[in-house]
């Protein structure tokens, strides 16, 4: 697992970095700069071959002057006030280097530049131009093959100005001549973050509302406007090129087709134990990117805990015992969906609890997985007595009657226990009683509504506009449920974010190279559910058993593929546990 970074913590580290004698600021800018050259050629191969001139004579291996206007490799460099900006000034005097026509734009005045920046544009001033960033002057030229978008960094505070989004989007409109605009090669990069964004929240910065709050003709006009002239203000860059560890706002959002990350030579400061950069240990966010299978030497993996072959005289009962709680006849498919999952992912045993009549209905579906019918509380509680049942899941199909009957005895009973769908919704009305019931050993397992209907304020922050930074963000609003709740809440999304009540916190990530879009599809929710739970009857603690769950989720879904539904889930577990090398 890596750490994700706060602006605050990656400025620590650099800062650390700084101090400590062992580089400077204007070196980390070279590394930044040079960094960014390599991560474009890397991406685009074709682009690292030198520019091709004009042929006086018409040579061939020449290109005719029609084609060297197409062909001829041209960047232009949006810089911003800060230090993002100096990193663009370095890739300007890279690529000028390699041959490239480079145009240079700067948002701001050269004398306000921070030091660094300013070393950079100096030098760039020896090699080319610096024109002012204005809409009208960067409208006109040959569009480039690429867009550097070197404007803001980790230092944004509030939303960009104007002028620099619209300068980027003008750019696309340039001439591509007598050729049409698809053929023309155009790639938008962005240094450390696409400019606007939050680095610590993932979410873009809104204008302040200047209106009056209380009118709501008011806000409502403010709001048209973000969702229609102000998306101009999204600047979706094709490549995001950070340095030294993923920001949370990278992993928070998917505003960028792929973000890479480089190296500036700050591993030795990474051996300074996070918690000497920052008071605790439990700020840091890590991001579950499990290597399979070269992490398997070296970093905690899911597939140490996940091996049963270690317990080789074990039986089944030391692997645990689950009950999912189940609902009414016509109802039960999603307990049993969560049952298949907790017995696939390696509960000993899995016993579902439906209503008594809903009990044919699940034995004509049902053969591994066992049935206890329970009718009512006292019925419950007389099942538990048994303590063999040591991980409980209650919610998926329950009915929301059911569960304000059954959620308070499951509690009561002091089992490692998950609750999602209903018996998270039948507390809507009275979210503190359910807080009171909870224990440590607690798993609740929201998405968005759900978590809406239980941490009704929390919610409403994570869905304001965002108009200052750092943002408050899906990590914040994690961690402070689960510190309400007094017990770990995993907060369900493509980037699924879980934390304990301590602050420790981990993001899940669907994004990018782990894409699962089609995840997103009735069902998949009771099944993660039920890997929680089965995770739980193995013994793992529940930040772990949550951790490992949504991980595992995600590898079945990219195993599947496109047209999964939520029943091919489980059955993947095979295929992960064989790729884990359990
Ligand atoms: N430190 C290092 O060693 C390394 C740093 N690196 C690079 O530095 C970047 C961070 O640099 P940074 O801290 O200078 O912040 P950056 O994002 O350039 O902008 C800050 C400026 O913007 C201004 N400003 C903010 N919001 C604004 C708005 N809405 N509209 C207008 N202005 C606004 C703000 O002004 P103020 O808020 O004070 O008015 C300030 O002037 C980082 O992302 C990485 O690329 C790499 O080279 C690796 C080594
Ligand atoms: N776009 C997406 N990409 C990846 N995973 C997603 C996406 N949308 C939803 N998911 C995941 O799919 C699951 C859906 O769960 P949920 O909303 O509870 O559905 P259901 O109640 O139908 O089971 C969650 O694990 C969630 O993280
Ligand atoms: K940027």
């Amino acid at each position: 697992m890596t750490e994700l970074l706060t602006a605050a913590q990656m400025r620590a580290i650099e800062q650390a970095a700084i101090d400590s004698g062992d580089v400077t600021g204007l070196e980390l800018m070279e590394r930044a700069g040079r960094g960014v050259v390599e991560a474009i050629f890397e991406e685009w191969p074709e682009l690292a071959k030198p520019n091709r001139g004009a042929s006086p004579s018409g040579s061939p291996g020449y290109l005719g002057p029609r084609e060297t206007r197409a062909a001829r490799r041209r960047a232009v460099v949006l810089c911003g006030p800060g230090n993002n900006g100096g990193d663009g000034f370095v890739v300007a005097r890279r690529l000028l280097d390699k041959g490239w026509d480079v145009e240079v734009f700067l948002f701001g005045d050269p004398d306000k530049l921070p030091p660094d920046a300013r070393t950079n544009y100096d030098v760039w001033c020896s090699m080319g131009a610096v024109k002012k960033l204005e809409v009208d002057a960067v409208t006109s030229g040959p569009r480039p093959t690429l867009l550097i978008d070197a404007m803001f960094g980790t230092g944004l505070t509030r939303a960009i100005p104007l002028d620099c989004a619209l300068a980027f989007h003008a750019i696309e409109k340039r001439d591509v001549g007598d050729r049409h605009p698809w053929l023309v090669p155009y790639h938008r990069v962005a240094i450390d973050t696409p400019s606007g964004l939050d680095t610590d929240s993932g979410k873009f910065l809104l204008p302040e509302f200047s209106g009056d709050a209380d009118d709501e003709e008011d806000w409502e006009s403010y709001w048209e406007w973000w969702q229609n002239d102000a998306s101009m203000r999204l600047l979706l860059p094709d490549l995001t090129i950070s340095f030294h560890r993923r920001r949370l706002g990278h992993v928070l959002s998917d505003v960028s087709r792929k973000v890479v990350v480089c190296d500036i030579g700050l591993g030795k400061e990474d051996r300074h134990p996070a918690h000497l950069l920052w008071p605790h240990s439990n700020d840091v966010v890590r991001l579950l990117d499990f290597d399979v299978p070269k992490g398997r030497s070296k970093r905690a993996w899911p597939g140490n805990d996940l091996d049963k072959r270690r317990g080789a005289q074990s039986h089944k009962y030391t692997h645990g015992h689950a009950l999912i709680l189940s609902g009414q006849s016509g109802k039960g498919g999603a307990a049993r969906l969560a049952a298949r999952g907790a017995l696939r992912i390696g509960a000993g045993l899995v016993t579902v609890a439906p209503t008594p009549g809903a009990l044919q209905e699940n034995a004509a579906r049902l053969d591994a997985i066992m049935l206890s019918p329970v009718g009512d509380a006292p019925t419950l509680e007389t099942v538990l007595a048994d303590e063999r049942f040591n991980a409980l899941c209650l919610g998926p199909g329950l009915g929301q009657e059911r569960a304000r009957e059954l959620v308070p005895v499951a509690l009561a009973a002091e089992r490692a226990t998950v609750l999602d769908a209903d018996a998270l919704t039948a507390f809507a009305d009275n979210p503190a009683g359910l807080f009171d019931m909870l224990h440590e050993n607690c798993v609740l397992t929201p998405h968005a509504g759900e978590f809406a209907r239980l941490f009704p304020d929390i919610a409403e922050k994570l869905n304001a506009p965002a108009t200052q930074g750092p943002a408050y963000s899906k990590v914040d609003a994690t961690r402070e449920a689960a510190a309400r709740a007094g017990c770990v809440v995993l907060f369900k999304g493509p980037d699924t974010v879980i934390a304990a009540p301590d602050g420790r916190c981990s993001i899940n990530s669907a994004a990018y190279e782990r894409s699962a879009p089609w995840l997103a599809s009735a069902g998949t929710g009771d099944v993660l559910a039920g890997f929680v739970t089965g995770l739980l009857a193995r013994g793992f603690k529940p930040i772990q058993a949550a951790e490992t769950a949504a991980w595992m989720h995600v590898e079945c879904a990219l195993e599947f593929g496109p047209g999964l539904i939520a029943e091919d889930l489980s059955e993947m577990l095979p295929n992960v546990f064989r790729k884990l090398g359990v």
